[in-house]
């Protein structure tokens, strides 16, 4: 595995996926099994921003879905923030590719769903919704719903109704993809912007090397599978704070996107044909 050495002081990995194993049984035939990720450790310092960058199909979702407590791993253990993980990881807030606002909420309404879940009184959440609906640029769309918003808007919500509860750690599944560049990179810089005031740990999961580089402290590429592990390991030592799109141009960058494109090109490439063959 390629790997360049962090200087960082490791405290307890806010968090820690610890030689991961995942193997799924066929629901049509329960002698068939598949091992979608092997042997895979991952730990992500508080604070870090980390992207899990690999081909189609290889094992990102379902180690994001073991670091949020959703999917139990086959073998391996996950510990956050020091502590073994038991059930859905209450330190962690999502962010997925599909949509999870409530179309019978309005904007405030589904930004301050978890707020009230937890019991926190009524004026109070509205307060904290109305300001966060202002920090992601909404002020003013508090009642609107969920079908009269764009794309973009609605990824917006999303966002606030997953910072409103102030997470130690923010998992994030590919959340921009389904937007166009314009609005993903507004919302890659937003996302950056709201990150760097509050530092929280960030486990980010694209198929897009550029997004990974220009967002990240650090990429980290996956086989293609079965049996999906780290193949490579790559600090991004570019300046802070980022203008994703500008960060394109700069010569580190295309420097650091040529090393990794170099060690995830054949593992696409071994996903396309896996995917071809599936088809
Ligand atoms: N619950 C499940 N039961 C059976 N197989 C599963 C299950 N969840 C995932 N898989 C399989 O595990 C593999 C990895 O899936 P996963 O969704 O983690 O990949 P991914 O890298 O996130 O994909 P994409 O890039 O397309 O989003 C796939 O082959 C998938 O079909």
């Amino acid at each position: 595995m390629q790997t360049q050495s962090s200087s960082k002081a490791q405290a307890a990995p806010a968090l820690w996926l610890d030689n991961i194993s995942c193997t799924f049984i066929s629901k049509d035939d329960r002698s068939q099994r598949y091992t979608a990720v092997a042997d895979t450790t991952l730990a992500i310092a508080p604070g870090e921003f980390v992207s899990v960058v690999g081909p189609t199909g290889c094992g990102k979702s379902t180690l994001l879905n073991v670091g949020a407590g959703l999917l139990t791993p086959s073998t391996g253990n996950v510990r956050v923030f020091g502590e073994p993980l038991e059930g859905v990881n209450r330190r962690a807030g999502y962010m997925f590719q599909s949509e999870a606002l409530m179309p019978w909420r309005s904007a405030l309404q589904n930004v301050i769903a978890g707020l009230q879940f937890r019991g926190m009184e009524d004026g109070a959440a509205r307060q904290l919704g109305e300001e966060w609906l202002a920090r992601v640029g909404l002020q003013g769309f508090g009642d609107r719903y969920p079908h009269q918003m764009s794309g973009g808007m609605r990824k917006r919500v999303a966002l606030a109704q997953t910072l409103i509860l102030d997470p130690d750690i923010i998992l994030m599944d590919e959340p921009f993809s389904a937007l166009d560049i314009q609005t993903r990179q507004l919302m890659e810089n937003e996302v950056l912007e709201l990150w760097s005031a509050k530092k929280k740990a960030v486990l980010f999961i694209t198929h897009d090397l550029d997004e990974a580089i220009a967002m990240s402290d650090r990429v980290v590429v996956l086989s293609a599978g079965p049996a999906t592990h780290p193949i490579g390991e790559f600090i991004i030592d570019l300046p802070r704070p980022r203008d994703v799109a500008e960060i394109r141009a700069h010569p580190r960058f295309v420097e650091l996107h040529s090393q990794i494109w170099g060690v995830l090109r054949d593992e696409v490439l071994k996903g396309y044909q896996q995917q071809k063959k599936l088809a």
